[in-house]
C-alpha cells in the first residue's frame, strides 16, 4: 500500500479525520531488515506494515529481540530497511541521501532513549538547547524562549539551571523529553523511555507523554516492555520475531 493523494479514499476509515483523508504521519510498507552476523543472517524485521495517523500515541510491545528498536530506528531514519519503504508525511525515505535524511531527522523527529542521554556538565536548559544550537538557525532570544517553553511543558522550568546529577531519574527523563520537543518535531520516537524508572515514576512519564501528544499534536511511537502503556496509548502493536502479531486500537 502506498500513500494516496488527498483526492483518493483511504481504506482505513479510522485514519480519517472530520475533514476527510489526511496524509498519515508514518507509513511503513513491507519492511524487512536483515543483518549479517558473520556467515549467519538475522532477520530482525519480517515484513512490517503499519500506518500511523498524525497526533497518535502508538506503542510497540514485545519481548526482547522482537524487533522494536530496529523498527524505531528505521522509522526515525537512523537505519534503512533491507527491502520495503517508509513514508513520513507521504515522503519516501528511500529516495533521500544520507545528508537529506539527517536534515529530515533534525527537523521532523525528536528522540527519547531509555538512558536519558543528557550531557552531565550542562544544565537542564543547556541540554534542552543543544538541538537548537545544532540546527544553527535560531537566534539566542528564540533559543531561550523555546527552551523555557519546553521545560515548562514538562514541568521543570524551575530546574533550568540544575545539572542532571542534581535531578531524579524521572526529572532527567523529563529534561530529555523537553530536549526532544524543543525543535517542535512532528514525530517523537521513544525507545523504552520508562525502562530505567520505577513504576510510579514511569507512569508519570507516560502521563506526560500523553499530555504532550494531546497538547502539541506530535505523533509518538514508543517501544516498551511496560504494560502500563496500555492505559495511555491509542494503538498497541504486539511484535514477535520481527512481525506484528496483534493490533489493538483504543480510540477512533
Ligand atoms: N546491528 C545488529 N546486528 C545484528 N543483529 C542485530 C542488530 N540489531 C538488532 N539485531 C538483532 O535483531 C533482532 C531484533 O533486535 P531489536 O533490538 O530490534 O529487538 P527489541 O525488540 O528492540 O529488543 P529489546 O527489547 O531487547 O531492545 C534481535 O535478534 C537482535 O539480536
Amino acid at each position: 500500500m502506498r500513500p494516496e493523494s488527498s483526492s483518493q479514499t483511504h481504506p482505513d476509515s479510522w485514519l480519517l479525520d472530520k475533514d476527510g483523508f489526511k496524509q498519515p504521519a508514518i507509513q511503513v510498507v513491507d519492511v524487512v531488515r536483515k543483518y549479517k552476523v558473520g556467515s549467519e543472517e538475522v532477520q530482525a524485521l519480517r515484513g512490517i506494515n503499519l500506518t500511523v495517523p498524525e497526533g497518535q500515541f502508538v506503542a510497540l510491545m514485545g519481548r526482547s529481540g522482537s524487533g522494536k528498536t530496529t523498527l524505531l530506528n528505521i522509522i526515525g531514519g537512523l537505519d534503512r530497511p533491507t527491502t520495503g519503504e517508509v513514508f513520513i508525511s507521504g515522503q519516501s525515505l528511500s529516495n533521500l541521501s544520507e545528508g537529506e535524511l539527517t536534515k529530515l531527522r533534525r527537523s521532523q523527529f525528536g528522540f527519547v532513549f531509555q538512558s536519558f542521554a543528557l550531557i552531565p556538565i550542562l544544565s537542564a536548559a543547556e541540554n534542552v538547547e543543544l538541538p537548537l544550537r545544532i540546527a544553527g538557525k535560531y537566534s539566542l532570544r528564540e533559543r531561550k524562549q523555546r527552551v523555557m517553553e519546553a521545560l515548562s511543558l514538562v514541568g521543570l522550568a524551575k530546574w533550568a539551571e540544575h545539572r542532571p546529577y542534581e535531578m531524579s531519574g524521572g526529572q532527567q527523563q523529563r529534561v530529555a523529553i523537553a530536549r526532544a520537543l524543543v525543535t517542535r518535531p512532528k514525530i517523537l520516537i521513544a525507545d523504552e523511555p520508562t525502562g530505567e524508572l520505577d513504576s510510579k515514576t514511569g507512569q508519570m512519564v507516560l502521563n506526560l507523554l500523553r499530555k504532550v501528544v494531546d497538547e502539541s499534536k506530535v505523533t509518538l511511537v514508543m517501544a516498551t516492555h511496560d504494560p502500563a502503556v496500555e492505559e495511555y496509548a491509542d494503538v498497541l502493536y504486539r511484535m514477535q520475531d520481527g512481525q506484528i502479531i496483534d493490533t489493538l486500537i483504543k480510540t477512533m
